[in-house]
């Protein structure tokens, strides 16, 4: 291998790179040209042959390619005055065994112009897409789409071709999940795919609404409906998202009496606003959330069964952030980042010790409880890497077992939970391991798995 390389050196480089577009030269370790490609010799007004073998420096002005040679740092988009304009170069060390052993430098605009040009041309494209995106916001109250939904597990990744499939039509979506788990995020991407993205979305939180405003909210009222009923009356949620969708968040939270009132909007397509006696015509798809077991309230008669299954066709289930650690480091890098340009503080990574913290801890408020942890310590942080200490205490590990407001039980649960879950890990979920590891019996570990919601 060594000896073909060694006796075809120039024939491979030829190979690789004589027919890109790019400027490329090789130097070794002090800086000698070992290979320039035909478009650097161009560029240069250069003869091929006459560059070999000379100092990097004698050939190109302001050549840094020996000094990355020396140091094995490389520069990426680094500026170059040459030939009387900028260019812009990588410039990478070249490595064999851990050593550096030369430099490769790739330019990749040969002046000004060529990149201004193509900057122009993406920020104007950029500039295009943002402009179509606060048109469509304000347009229909949408501002997430399914790229917005950043994840690296494969239970996402399903769930994200789920939306992809059902977005189109107009059946009903429950959206099921804990709080913070993205259930909205997921309720404006049906919308964004869907034929109706052009018209309203439109999202009533059942649970933030008092139950005596809630069906004039729903239904709209008309005008003298009531004492301190506007003039004019008002349009209802119903009547705003018509042609569109309508988002119910938090439905386990709706009064048995609005829900009566629903399913009969749902069933025949006419929504009456108080006080009026003619019914309107209505045409929304419901997405529907909650974070409430809605079978339990059916069973205590707090949710009617009916209305259940007219807004359950399609289920979307979102898992907890605890039960998808694939995603945690991805979402952990891009929430630094908006949360970092939304206050304007340069913190650039956390250290591996956070990152390991994160995988431990068990996320009751998901995405959005670890979207303020971050907040938290980027605010506290007098660095650019966030370190285990910027953290508040109650996620770290330990502050488990030391926080003196808790009672004894809840101390010897948490550790419990922790032991757990640390050893689940370790065995990549093996119970049967685990339980072993552990000293107790499967069932019991089971029971306690699902005590704690492992
Ligand atoms: N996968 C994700 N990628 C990026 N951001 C996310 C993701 N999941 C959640 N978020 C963010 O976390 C926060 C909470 O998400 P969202 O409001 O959609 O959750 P929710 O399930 O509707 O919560 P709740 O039940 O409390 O209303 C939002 O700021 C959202 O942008």
């Amino acid at each position: 291998m060594l000896e073909i390389l060694e006796n075809y050196r120039d024939g491979i480089l030829e190979t690789i790179f004589g027919n890109v577009n790019h400027s490329i030269v090789v130097v070794d370790r002090n800086g000698f040209v070992s290979y320039m490609n035909d478009s650097y010799c161009d560029f240069l007004g250069i003869d091929k042959e006459s560059v070999r073998g000379k100092h990097v420096t004698d050939v190109i002005e302001n050549s840094r390619m020996h000094i990355v040679a020396e140091t094995g740092k490389e520069e990426l988009a680094d500026l170059q005055y040459i030939r009387g304009n900028y260019m812009i170069a990588h410039r990478i060390p070249l490595r064999a065994d851990g050593e550096v052993v030369g430099a490769l430098g790739m330019v990749l605009f040969r002046d000004t112009e060529e990149w201004l040009k193509l900057n122009s041309h993406i920020k104007d494209l950029f500039l295009e897409l943002e402009s179509y995106r606060n048109q469509m916001k304000q347009l229909n109250g949408v501002s997430y789409s399914l790229h917005d939904i950043i994840s690296n597990s494969s239970e996402m990744h399903i769930l994200k071709d789920k939306i992809k499939k059902v977005a189109p039509g107009d059946v009903s979506v429950l959206l099921r999940g804990e709080s913070g788990t993205g259930k909205e995020l997921f309720a404006h991407s049906i919308h964004h795919l869907s034929e109706r993205n052009t018209k309203p979305f439109v999202k009533v939180n059942c649970a933030a609404i008092p139950a005596d405003l809630l069906e004039s909210e729903l239904f709209g009222y008309q005008e003298g409906a009531f004492t301190g009923a506007k003039r004019g009356g008002k349009p209802g949620k119903f009547q705003l998202a018509d042609g569109g969708t309508l988002f119910l968040d938090e439905i386990g939270d709706m009064p048995l009496q609005a829900q009566v009132k629903i399913l009969r909007v749902l069933q025949e397509g006419e929504v009456e606003a108080i006080g009026s006696v003619t019914p309107q015509k209505v045409d929304v798809r419901i997405i529907a959330a909650t974070n409430q077991p809605l079978e339990e309230l059916i069973a205590q008669q707090k949710f009617r069964e009916d209305l259940f299954y007219r807004i359950n066709v399609v289920q979307i289930d979102i898992p907890p952030l605890r039960k998808r650690p694939g995603d945690l480091r991805l979402l952990a890098k891009y929430l630094l980042e908006k949360v970092t340009e939304r206050i304007g503080k340069r913190v650039v990574d956390f250290e591996p010790a956070v990152y390991d913290c994160f995988l431990e801890y068990h996320w009751p408020g998901n995405v959005r409880e670890l979207e303020n942890v971050i907040e938290a310590a980027v605010h506290l942080t007098s660095n650019e890497i966030i370190e285990l200490d910027d953290l508040p205490d109650h996620i770290k590990p330990d502050a488990l077992l030391v926080d003196e407001d808790r009672s004894l039980k809840a101390i010897m649960e948490a550790a419990e939970r922790q032991a757990i879950e640390r050893t689940l890990k370790k065995v990549h979920g093996d119970k049967g391991k685990a339980a072993t590891m552990l000293g107790i019996g499967k069932s019991s570990l089971y029971d306690k798995v699902k005590k704690y919601d492992l």
